[in-house]
């Protein structure tokens, strides 16, 4: 047979380490699109790159049989022919714009074929897929449009695994070399496919998938977010020490109360099957062996508190089920409390605060007006989180 090809757009954490994994082992050939001319020309030029798994180094992989091309180079519009199945994975807010490299490529592809194919999305980004889909179709001429609608399925996942940056040393040995974890499993939904995917050990098409990427933000990302930025406040360096820090563990177990019984109340989850589903996650943060740093846990937190992401959009179905939404207004506040040079998002947030103040910066970061209830609760929890740093 034929060797399949896999495209995957964004070359970054998790398209390396986790997507780039799976397709390997799957027997795929891959051709990496991003905007980051340094990691396109090292992919082109060096052909593999290194995994490494964190806490299981018998599972390292070696990748080969890949290639790169930059977003805007005009052979990414032929990529998309005898693509087997394509990736994305460029961050939620990028969708629009990988979007217009992704429209080109399928107009060319269905001049030759009208062979349904399938776009996974794999972010953290809430409605990924209606985003990405909405945004090719906005690129695409009446008819063209009418072929997509008919035979390219977007489809969301959750991404449970962690992608992390090589270390210095492995960079040192390999500048494409990533890190993950030891987690293998990439839950797709499978009511989006159109004809089904290739076979690709792992990837696992899920029927009823509609509320499972809402569920994992607003459980997994929301526990995150809320430790992260309090284990960043505390001054620690790692999440699995942050999630360890005994003066958390009330509010850590408060926070998942709140999200467990949103979960429950707004899509019917089972009480214990939620509650699993959030313990595993804590387990996974506790875990020691998985060396994740907490700057890249809090980065961008502009981001973080959109009114759709992990804190407020979890703080605001909480509200909305009648729920009490005060640890998730802790992780709010503690998020408002963040501060990091390095990160030009964190350098922005500290200047709205200062032009506007929280609960301005919160306002205008939201859309939600100052004295939502929301906003409101979060600026009440600040001398909490102010406490709880220096406790
Ligand atoms: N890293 C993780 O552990 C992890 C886990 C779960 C979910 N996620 C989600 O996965 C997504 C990717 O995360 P990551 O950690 O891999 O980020 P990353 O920054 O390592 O990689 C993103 C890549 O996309 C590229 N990119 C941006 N715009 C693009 C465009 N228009 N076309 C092509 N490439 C473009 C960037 O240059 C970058 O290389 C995010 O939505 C993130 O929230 C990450
Ligand atoms: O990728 P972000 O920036 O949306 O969030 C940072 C981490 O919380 C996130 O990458 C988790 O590690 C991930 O969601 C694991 O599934």
């Amino acid at each position: 047979m034929a060797e399949q090809r896999a495209v995957v757009y964004g070359a970054g954490k998790i398209s390396r380490g986790f997507l780039g994994n799976l397709l390997a082992d799957a027997g795929f050939a891959m051709t990496f699109v991003d905007v980051d001319a340094r990691i396109v020309g090292l992919l082109a030029d060096r052909k593999q790159y290194h995994i490494h798994i964190l806490g299981a180094p018998e599972k390292d992989s070696l990748v080969t049989n890949v290639t790169a091309v930059t977003a805007d180079d005009a052979a990414t519009r032929t990529l998309l022919v005898e693509a087997a199945v394509a990736f994305v994975s460029v961050g939620g807010a990028n969708l629009a714009s990988v979007a217009k490299t992704i429209a080109p490529a399928l107009c060319n592809r269905f001049v030759s074929t009208r062979e349904p194919l399938n776009i996974v999305v794999c972010e953290n980004w809430r409605a990924a897929a209606a985003t990405l889909r909405d945004a090719i179709a906005l690129e695409l001429a009446d008819d063209d449009r009418r072929i997509f609608d008919e035979v390219i399925g977007i489809a969301e996942s959750t991404i449970l695994r962690s992608g992390i940056a090589g270390t210095k040393k492995q960079l040192e040995a390999d500048p494409l070399a990533v890190q993950a974890q030891d987690y293998w499993d990439l839950p797709v939904d499978g009511d989006a496919l159109v004809g089904g995917l290739p076979e690709i050990p792992g990837v696992s098409p899920i029927a009823g998938f509609s509320t499972a990427l809402e569920r994992k933000m607003y459980t997994y990302n929301c526990g995150n977010a809320l430790i992260s930025y309090l284990g960043w406040l505390r001054g620690h360096e790692l999440l699995s020490q942050a999630a360890n820090d005994a003066v958390l563990a009330d509010l850590i177990d408060e926070v998942y109360k709140e999200t467990c019984e949103t979960m429950v109340k707004r899509h019917g989850y089972d009480r214990d099957d939620q509650r699993d589903y959030a313990m595993r996650s804590l387990a996974k943060f506790r875990d020691e062996t998985i060396v994740d740093p907490l700057y890249r846990q809090t980065a961008d937190p502009i981001r973080k508190l959109g009114r759709e992401d992990r804190l407020v959009g979890a703080g605001l179905a909480a509200l909305d089920e009648g729920v009490s939404a005060d640890a998730i207004a802790v992780g709010i506040a503690a998020a408002l409390r963040h501060r990091n040079p390095a990160d030009p998002s964190a350098v922005r947030l500290a200047e709205l605060i200062d032009e506007r103040g929280e609960g301005g910066a919160l306002a205008s970061i939201t859309g939600l007006a100052e004295d939502h209830p929301l906003v409101v609760l979060a600026l009440a929890k600040l001398p909490e989180v102010d406490a709880l740093a220096k406790a």
